[in-house]
């Protein structure tokens, strides 16, 4: 048996859906550059269930479908009202309610490809509107029914607002939602993977992967990040709190890639994102104060800036509160998540890999009484 401390390295399923080679990201193919400039979330969720652009008709057909199954079933929100969401991370909520939403759907343990696509549509259209709901209930406003005119990012920004977004940001977070949608076997897809490996549900699986994603080590550095550079807070302040973060050897959020040795290629939109909306907040220090610390942890270890780290800046700059960031890359990624549980079904086998044992071996077992 051989064995690799976070597996790294091995090469753990086959996947058309998104491949990573020579540090260059593409969905089914296409360069998330061509990607990020020229196409849209809508497009990209197509991309990933269907592995094929969309035709003009088959997008007009998801997004009607998309809008037409937003709105969240008054269960759900009287469920959201039931615990103090001022106290409630909203990951944690975000969690609870998709399980909570596997609950009431009858369809949830039917796992043929129709049903799937079914449930797919509806996972994705209403994990938008839960985080939504979650901002406005816990800030005592009423949830605001999603608007059917409206694209899936600026549907998302009204509903959080209740008010209809500029073009310029509707562009901004649909361009972080196509950057954010995919990204082959990282951690999150991993376990929703595993979990219905098992044969369990996409509810199932999706709960599973927003779980994985909260960590800090993945989704949860965007909001790492923002509160790096909030505590950092002026410019000159940069490099005495970076150098002291890696003299403590500390992690710094942000940085750093499993996969990526030269850099993340999504980093670069995010970067020039951040530069032109910081600009436009009258803000432009948090851009700043990331280009000093992406510059000197380059510098002096090697490592790259990921997709996390310029996110934070420009989800700051579109007015979004912090803790809603990690919950903003699930409404993305959950886009990815149901591709890849949708092909984990298409070819299914157990996920079930061996661990070296390293615990004590022949031992006598000692009658409750006798213990010391
Ligand atoms: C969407 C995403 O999930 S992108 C990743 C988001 N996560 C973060 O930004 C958190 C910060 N980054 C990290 O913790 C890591 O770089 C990870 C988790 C992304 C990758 O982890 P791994 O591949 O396991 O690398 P590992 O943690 O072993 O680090 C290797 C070396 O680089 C150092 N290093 C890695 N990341 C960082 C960092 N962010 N800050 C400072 N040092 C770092 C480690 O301390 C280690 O140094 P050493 O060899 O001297 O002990
Ligand atoms: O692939 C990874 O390990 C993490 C990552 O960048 C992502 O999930 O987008």
């Amino acid at each position: 048996m051989t064995q690799t401390k976070g597996l790294a390295g091995v090469v753990a399923a086959h996947s058309a859906i998104s491949s990573i080679i020579d540090d260059q990201l593409t969905y089914v193919g296409y360069k998330i550059d061509d990607l990020a400039e020229n196409s849209t979330f809508e497009e990209v969720i197509y991309l990933l269930w269907h592995l094929k652009l969309p035709t003009e008709q088959e997008l007009s057909a998801l997004k009607k479908e998309l809008a037409d199954h937003a709105e969240l079933p008054r269960e759900v929100i009287n469920h959201l009202r039931s615990y103090d969401l001022t106290k409630v991370r909203p990951m944690a909520a975000l969690r609870t309610a998709v399980s909570f939403l596997g609950m009431l759907d009858p369809e949830a343990d039917e796992i043929s490809e129709e049903a799937n696509l079914r449930k797919a549509i509806r996972m994705q259209a209403r994990i938008a509107s839960i985080v939504a709901a979650i901002s406005r209930i816990r800030q005592g406003n009423e949830p605001v029914a999603p608007n059917k005119d409206l694209s899936f990012a600026a549907n998302f920004l009204y509903m959080l607002n209740d008010k209809v977004p500029s073009d310029m940001e509707v562009e901004a977070l649909d361009k972080a939602l196509v950057l954010h949608a995919d990204h082959e076997l990282n951690a999150s897809t991993f376990t929703a993977r595993v979990c219905v490996a098992t044969l369990s549900d996409i509810y199932s699986g999706v709960t599973a992967a927003i779980s994985a994603l909260k960590g800090p080590l993945h989704g949860g550095a965007n909001e790492g990040v923002m509160k790096m550079l909030l505590e950092i807070g002026e410019e000159e302040n940069a490099l005495p709190y970076v150098k002291e973060k890696l003299a403590n050897k500390e992690k710094v959020m942000g940085i750093g890639h499993r996969v990526y040795r030269s850099g993340d290629p999504r980093a670069k939109h995010l970067k020039k994102m951040s530069e032109e909306l910081t600009k436009i907040t009258g803000q432009p220090k948090f851009y700043n104060i990331s280009v000093q610390i992406e510059d000197y942890i380059k510098q002096e270890k090697g490592l790259p800036a990921n997709v996390d780290f310029y996110s934070a800046s420009v989800y700051h700059s579109l007015g979004i509160e912090t803790d809603l960031f990690t919950p903003i890359f699930a409404i993305s990624r959950v886009s990815g998540w149901i591709a890849h549980i949708l092909e984990q079904y298409s070819d299914n086998r157990l996920i079930r890999p061996r661990a070296e044992y390293t615990g004590p071996q022949h031992q006598q077992y000692v009658p409750l009484s006798e213990r010391a």
